[in-house]
Parts: structure tokens; C-alpha cells; sequence
């Protein structure tokens, strides 16, 4: 199905879901100010409703984005664990804005939906914008906010614009910090309730600010797992007598795991922070030798927001947008090189280095349109843009061509 987003009649807001298959169905609400309903129904609810069936939306106001960050987060693992109520579908609203999930239950009645949501939402509902959704007249749907009686909204059909996925307006906000300065904002506001940021913060503060590169080259190895960065990386270290370094640097490390099983705003503030924690090593070594590192920003930001795009390469932001740029502040590498594999090599690497079985399922599986995407949206850096380099002949080769393409960049 070709994507199709929601742009509001009225200046409400702008609500989208992820259709089961991983793309994005439709689903919108606006106040009864739409004067003119449309004849034509909401793509989502209309038939569910129409079919016996029952939906909740619950939203979370992102004003404050640390809290709504987590709260979402929390809320996410507690319909995770509810069986019975559906998969939550992710839900955007721009404006006012909020993020949540839809509840899509067929053939079960509003009422049974709300008597498993009450105990489990009990909690979270002063912070919650909760609705239930109503089939009337034939092809009306009305939104009912929860603890307000009569106040029903409608929920009209939206202009189908096949413009933007809803999270791309985001992403500077939540997950591709444009400065150091928004990153290490993210972390002060968590150390109250996860005090290792406390340290990463520490740790940054005796780092120079805006480090200059030093006379020597700086070559930044980048691909995704298993396509060949530790091999090449160590054997450029040796042949160029280079510093080899590593983003996540060495000094941070110990808490990526936490950072990891953070919502995304807090879990990517922790590498953008990284990064440039990295820049002042590159920039204090590359006055004495050459430098490699093991990825770095371009990592960054390409899982970043590979993560929050769901569907396929037609979500992405287009080409030259904000998110791809480098960020000014952040200390450039001379060359950037990205190594390529096709699917099966890269799988058949992943085996040999032997993966537990699990994950490395969990990876083919699950993972296909994941990695089409962190691919591209390497390739769509800019400034510096990465070099593809085929990581698929022997080793030497393949340490052989990237050497000559250093060469080539007149950097040794
Ligand atoms: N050019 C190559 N040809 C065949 N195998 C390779 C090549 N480069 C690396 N490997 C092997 O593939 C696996 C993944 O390589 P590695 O350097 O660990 O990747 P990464 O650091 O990108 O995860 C390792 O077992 C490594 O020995
Ligand atoms: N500079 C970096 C390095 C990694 N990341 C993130 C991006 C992904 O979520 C993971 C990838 O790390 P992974 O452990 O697979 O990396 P390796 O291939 O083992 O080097 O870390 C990042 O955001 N910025």
C-alpha cells in the first residue's frame, strides 16, 4: 500500500498509525469545527467500528520531553505486556503535540476495552490524553475523551497528503541533536532518575568545546554490523602507524547498556554526546599522527533515524534535508568511508563470528527494512558525505582499495 499521512482540515492536530505490515495507514481527528465532513469514511476505525469492534487512542502531551519521553516509554511496556489488547500502533499528533498508540480491537466491545485499560492506565491518566471511539450515523465516528461526559468530538476524514512521515518533523527534537548544547540539555534533565548521565556529563565538561583538527589525517570507518570495521580499522591502525579510536569512546562505554534501554531522546542524547566527547581525542591525537575511527556521527544520526521511520525507504526525510547535514560544531574528519556487503554476506560474516542464534535470527528477521534503511540514509550524509567502498573481496583487498583512497584524498 502506498503511504498516505493525514494533514488536518482544521488546525488540530495530526495523528498517524503504523498499519500491521510496518506501513502507515491513516487516522485522523479533528475538532467539529470541519464544517464540511467528508463523504468519505477514516481508513482505520470506520470498518473496525462498523465490524463490532472497539479503539482507544492514548496520547502523552510532549511539553516537557524528558517526562513525556519516559512516560511514553512506560506506557509502551505496559500494553507490551497486557495481552489481549493489540499490538499499540505508534500515533503522532503535531499539533498539540503528543505522541501515544492506538488501540485497535476487533470484534470486542468499548466497554470490555476500557474495563482491561482503567486498572493499567490508573497511574499514568493524570498525564494522559485517553480517548474512545464511537460509530454513528452510518459513516461518523465520534472521538470521546475519557472523564468528560458529553464531550464528544468528531472525528472527520482528513485530506490524504502523501507529504511527510509524521515523526520527520520531530527528529531534531527527539533524535538528531543539530549541537552539542541540545544533547547535553537532554542529559542534565535526566540525572534526578539515571545518574550515570551525571558521569557522562563530567566527563564532557573537562572536554575543550569546539577542538580543531590537528595537520594529520582523519579517516572515519562506518558500515553496518559485520561488514568488515573492526578488521579494517585495526589494519589501517598498523599500516599508517595511525591512533585507532572508537564512538562510543572508551571512557563512556560502561553505560551504553543503560543508554540503550532508554526511549530514544535520552538513548540518542548519550551518543550525540559521544561524538563529540570522541572530537577532542581526534582533535588532541591528530596533532601527532593519523587517526581512524570506528564510526561516529554518520552512525549517529543513520540508526537514529532509521529507528524512528517506520516503513520503508519512502518514509525517509528527503535528500538534502536538515537531519542529514553535519553538525556545525562538531569536528569534521577528512574522509568518511562506508563499508558495503550485500544481505547475504553480511549474514553469512554474522554466523561466523558467532552470533547466539537468537539474536542472529532476530536480526535476518526482523531486520531486512532496517537495514535498507541506516544503508541509504548513510548515503544521504552530507558534508562530509560518506565513500561507499565494496567490503566484500578478501581483506587485503579490500585494505588495499581504501588505502588507495586515502592516497587519493592526498591525505598521506
Ligand atoms: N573482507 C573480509 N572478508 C571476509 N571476512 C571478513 C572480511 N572482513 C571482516 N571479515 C570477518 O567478518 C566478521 C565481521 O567483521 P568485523 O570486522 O568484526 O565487522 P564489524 O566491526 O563491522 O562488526 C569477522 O568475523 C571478520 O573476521
Ligand atoms: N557513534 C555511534 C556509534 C554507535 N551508535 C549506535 C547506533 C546503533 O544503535 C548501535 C550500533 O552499535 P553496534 O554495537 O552494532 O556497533 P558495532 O557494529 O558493534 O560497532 O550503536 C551511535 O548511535 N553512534
Amino acid at each position: 500500500m502506498a503511504a498516505s499521512y493525514s494533514r488536518l482540515l482544521a488546525e488540530d492536530s495530526l495523528l498517524a498509525v503504523e498499519a500491521d505490515d510496518g506501513d502507515l495507514l491513516y487516522f485522523s481527528c479533528s475538532p467539529a469545527s470541519c464544517a464540511a465532513p467528508s463523504r468519505r469514511p477514516p481508513p482505520l476505525l470506520l470498518p473496525l467500528l462498523a465490524g463490532g469492534g472497539s479503539a482507544h487512542s492514548l496520547t502523552v502531551p510532549c511539553s516537557e520531553r524528558v517526562p513525556a519521553a519516559q512516560l511514553h516509554a512506560a506506557l509502551r511496556r505496559a500494553l507490551d505486556a497486557e495481552r489481549g489488547l493489540g499490538r499499540p500502533l505508534p500515533l503522532f499528533s503535531l499539533q498539540p503535540r503528543e505522541r501515544g498508540f492506538l488501540l485497535l480491537q476487533p470484534g470486542r466491545s468499548k466497554a470490555a476495552q476500557e474495563r482491561r485499560l482503567r486498572p493499567l492506565l490508573a497511574a499514568h491518566l493524570p498525564y494522559l490524553r485517553v480517548c474512545g471511539y464511537e460509530l454513528s450515523c452510518g459513516d461518523r465516528v465520534w472521538q470521546c475523551p475519557w472523564g468528560a461526559d458529553g464531550a464528544r468530538r468528531l472525528v472527520q476524514k482528513a485530506e490524504v497528503d502523501p507529504a511527510v512521515h509524521p515523526a520527520v518533523s520531530t527528529l531534531r527534537r527527539e533524535a538528531v541533536f543539530g549541537c552539542w548544547k541540545e544533547a547535553q540539555r537532554v542529559l542534565r534533565e535526566c540525572i534526578p532518575f539515571i545518574p550515570e548521565a551525571r558521569g557522562v556529563l563530567e566527563l564532557w565538561d573537562k572536554c575543550p568545546k569546539y577542538p580543531q583538527k590537528g595537520n594529520f589525517p582523519v579517516i572515519v570507518v562506518e558500515g553496518l554490523d559485520a561488514t568488515g570495521k573492526t578488521t579494517l580499522t585495526q589494519s589501517l591502525k598498523e599500516s599508517m602507524r595511525a591512533v585507532l579510536l572508537k564512538s562510543p569512546p572508551a571512557c563512556i562505554n560502561q553505560w551504553r547498556k543503560i543508554f540503550d534501554n532508554e526511549p530514544t531522546l535520552i538513548r540518542r542524547a548519550f551518543y550525540a554526546l559521544g561524538n563529540y566527547i570522541v572530537a577532542s581525542e581526534i582533535a588532541a591525537q591528530s596533532t601527532k599522527s593519523p587517526v581512524i575511527v570506528d564510526r561516529y556521527w554518520h552512525s549517529t544520526a543513520a540508526y537514529a533515524i532509521a529507528t524512528e521511520i517506520s516503513g520503508g525507504l519512502h518514509n525517509l526525510p528527503v535528500h538534502h534535508h536538515e537531519v542529514y547535514q553535519w553538525p556545525e560544531d562538531l569536528l569534521k574528519p577528512d574522509l568518511v568511508v562506508l563499508l558495503t556487503l550485500s544481505h547475504e554476506e553480511r549474514v553469512r560474516r554474522l554466523q561466523s563470528r558467532g552470533i547466539e542464534k537468537t539474536k542472529e535470527e532476530a536480526e535476518l528477521e526482523m531486520n531486512v527494512r532496517f537495514r535498507e534503511k541506516v544503508e541509504e540514509l548513510y548515503k544521504r550524509m552530507e558534508n562530509p558525505g560518506c565513500i561507499p567502498v565494496d567490503a566484500s573481496p578478501p581483506r587485503e583487498a579490500v585494505i588495499e582499495n581504501v588505502l588507495h583512497l586515502i592516497e587519493n584524498h592526498c591525505l598521506i
